[in-house]
C-alpha cells in the first residue's frame, strides 16, 4: 500500500503536463536571458571611416578617423586612427604646376587605402580643406589657385574612397572647426561642460575662438558663430587674423627690417653667427608684403643674426597695429575681441615651438619663460646646431624668433596676463587625436554631432542582462512554487497506514 502510494506521488509529479509545463518554461526563461543578451550586445564592432586632407600652406597632412559604425550620433567616439605628412610643400606652392599638387597626394592616398578596410573604401567620404596658404595665392592670382584645386580635385576623384571635394575654408571656420574639436575631444560638449578655448597658430594665418559670457555677437557679429549641440546653444568668439602665421609674420618682419633696401640685414630675432643669403623677390613674394617691396634694392641680401629677444620683440610688436579701435576693446589691427576667459589649448605651431623650446609648462611664470627665451636665443648659432644636429636647420633657425613671436602674439596681441597665461595648455594631440580643424570639419559634414542630446538608455547594457536575468529567475522560481500542490510529500518519515 504504502509503496503504492509512494508510486501515485512520483506518478504526479511525473505527469506529461507537468513535465511539459516545466520544459517549455526552462526553454522560455533560457530563449528571455539569450535575447535579452544578444538583441542588446553591441553587434560584432563595425566601424566607418572618414579622411580629411589639411591642405595647410607649409605641407598637406592626411588623417583617417573611424567609429563604432553603430553609432554615429553618440558621444566623443570618433578617433583618429592614423596621420600621413605629405612630402613636399603645401598645394599653394605649386600654382605654376597645378598637377604637381595633385600627384604629391598619392603617397598617403595609397597609405589610406592600406588603412581604411577595403570593404569600407567606398563608402568613405573624403573631403579636402585648404587654409590660409591658398586664401592668399586665391587673393594673389585666383585663377591659378582654381588650377591647384582642379587638379587635386581629379587625383582625389581617382581615389577609391567617396570624394566629397576640395575647397578653401574660411578662417572663421578654421578657427571654429578647431574650437569644435578640442571640445568635442574633451567630452565637454557632450556632457554640457565649460568649454576650452582654442589657439592655432599656423603658417600663414591664426585663430583665436573661445566663449566669452561678456560676448552675445552684437558688437561684432562678423566674429560670431553659434552652434546648438547636444542640447546646448553656443555663441563662439572667433578670428583669423590672415598674414599673422608664423612664416608670414617672419616676412613682416623681415620686411620692417629691409625698408631701406640694404645689402645686410642684422636680425635680433637670430642667433648670434647664423648668416644667410637671402633674396629680396622671394621675401616679397606674398599678398602679406608684397606692396612694401622697397624699390632700387639689390637682389640679394645678407640675413644676419644678432640674437637679442628684447629687441626682439620690440621688431616683432611693430607688426601689430594697436590704434584705431572703434570697439569696446580690441585685440590688433581693429580687430573686436572680448577678454580672454577660461582655459585655452594652443596647438599646430604653437605646440612644435613651445614643445622645442621646453616652455609648454605655463606654471612657469611668464617673467621666467621670458629670461629662458632671453637665454636661448643669446646662444650662437655654432652652439645651436651641436646641440640640435637632428633638427631641421630651417625649423632650428626661426625657434628664437617664432617663439618670441608666440609670447608677443599672445600677451600683446591677445591680452593675456601673466595669471591667465597659465590658463594655457600647449597641445599636439588629444586621446589620440590631433587638435586642429579637420576633426571639427568632418563631424559637421557628416552631421554626426546632434542639435539635441541623444536619448540615453535607462540602463547601461550589463545592467539591463542582468535585470532581466534576475526577472527571468525570480519568475522561475515563482513557476515551481506555483506547482506545490504537485509536489511530492518532503515528509521523510515511513508512511503508516
Ligand atoms: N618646428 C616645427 N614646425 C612645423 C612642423 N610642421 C609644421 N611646422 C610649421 O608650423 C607652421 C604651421 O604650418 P601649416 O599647418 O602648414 O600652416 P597653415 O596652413 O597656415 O595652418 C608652419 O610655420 C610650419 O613651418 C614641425 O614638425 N616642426
Amino acid at each position: 500500500m504504502s509503496a503504492q502510494r509512494e508510486m501515485k506521488e512520483k506518478n504526479l509529479w511525473h505527469t506529461p503536463v507537468t513535465i511539459i509545463i516545466t520544459v517549455i518554461g526552462v526553454i522560455a526563461i533560457v530563449a528571455l536571458v539569450t535575447v535579452a543578451v544578444l538583441q542588446n550586445k553591441p553587434l560584432h564592432q563595425k566601424y566607418k571611416y572618414g579622411i580629411v586632407l589639411d591642405a595647410g600652406s607649409s605641407h598637406t597632412a592626411l588623417y583617417i578617423y573611424e567609429w563604432p559604425a553603430e553609432k554615429d550620433n553618440n558621444t566623443g567616439r570618433v578617433e583618429q586612427t592614423h596621420s600621413c605628412k605629405v612630402k613636399g610643400p603645401g598645394i599653394s606652392s605649386y600654382a605654376s604646376d597645378p598637377v604637381k599638387a595633385g600627384e604629391s597626394l598619392s603617397e598617403c592616398m595609397q597609405e589610406a587605402q592600406l588603412k581604411v578596410p577595403k570593404d569600407r573604401h567606398q563608402e568613405t567620404p573624403l573631403y579636402l580643406g585648404a587654409t590660409a596658404g591658398m586664401r592668399l595665392l586665391n587673393i594673389e592670382n585666383s585663377s591659378a589657385s582654381d588650377r591647384v584645386f582642379q587638379a587635386v580635385g581629379e587625383a582625389l576623384q581617382k581615389s577609391p574612397f567617396s570624394f566629397q571635394g576640395a575647397r578653401i575654408l574660411s578662417g572663421q571656420e578654421e578657427g571654429a572647426f578647431g574650437w569644435v574639436t578640442v571640445n568635442y575631444l574633451d567630452d565637454r560638449l557632450s556632457q554640457g561642460l565649460e568649454t576650452t578655448g582654442a589657439l592655432d597658430l599656423g603658417g600663414a594665418s591664426t585663430q583665436i575662438s573661445f566663449i566669452s559670457d561678456s560676448f552675445d555677437g552684437s558688437e561684432s557679429p562678423a566674429n560670431s558663430v553659434t552652434f546648438r549641440l547636444y542640447g546646448n546653444d553656443y555663441n563662439l568668439y572667433t578670428h583669423s587674423f590672415l598674414c599673422y602665421g608664423k612664416d608670414q609674420v617672419l616676412r613682416l618682419v623681415l620686411a620692417h627690417l629691409t625698408q631701406s633696401g640694404l645689402g645686410n640685414v642684422a636680425d635680433p630675432c637670430f642667433h648670434s653667427g647664423y648668416m644667410e643669403t637671402k633674396n629680396y623677390s622671394v621675401l616679397y613674394d606674398s599678398p602679406c608684403v608684397s606692396d612694401r617691396k622697397p624699390s632700387g634694392a639689390p637682389a640679394t641680401f645678407t640675413h644676419s643674426g644678432r640674437g637679442d629677444f628684447l629687441q626682439c620683440q620690440e621688431m616683432v610688436k611693430k607688426v601689430f597695429n594697436f590704434t584705431n579701435c572703434k570697439y569696446s576693446q580690441c585685440s590688433f589691427n581693429g580687430v573686436f575681441q572680448p577678454l580672454v576667459q577660461g582655459p585655452f589649448g594652443a596647438f599646430s605651431a604653437y605646440y612644435f615651438v613651445m614643445n622645442f623650446l621646453n616652455l609648454t609648462d605655463t606654471s612657469i611664470p611668464l617673467e621666467v619663460v621670458k629670461e629662458k627665451l632671453t637665454r636661448y636665443c643669446a646662444t650662437p648659432w655654432n652652439e645651436i646646431q651641436q646641440q640640435h644636429p637632428k633638427v631641421k636647420v630651417k625649423y632650428l633657425a626661426e625657434y628664437c624668433f617664432s617663439g618670441t613671436y608666440i609670447l608677443t602674439l599672445l600677451t600683446e596681441g591677445y591680452n593675456f596676463t601673466s595669471e591667465s597665461y597659465s590658463d594655457i595648455k600647449f597641445i599636439k594631440k588629444i586621446k589620440g587625436s590631433d587638435a586642429g580643424w579637420t576633426l571639427g570639419y568632418m563631424l559637421n559634414l557628416t552631421n554626426m554631432i546632434p542639435a539635441e542630446a541623444p536619448d540615453t538608455p535607462l540602463l547601461p547594457h550589463a545592467g539591463y542582462v542582468s535585470f532581466v536575468t534576475v526577472i527571468a529567475l525570480l519568475l522561475f522560481v515563482l513557476f515551481i512554487v506555483s506547482l506545490r500542490p504537485l509536489w511530492p510529500s518532503c515528509s521523510k518519515q515511513p508512511q503508516i497506514v
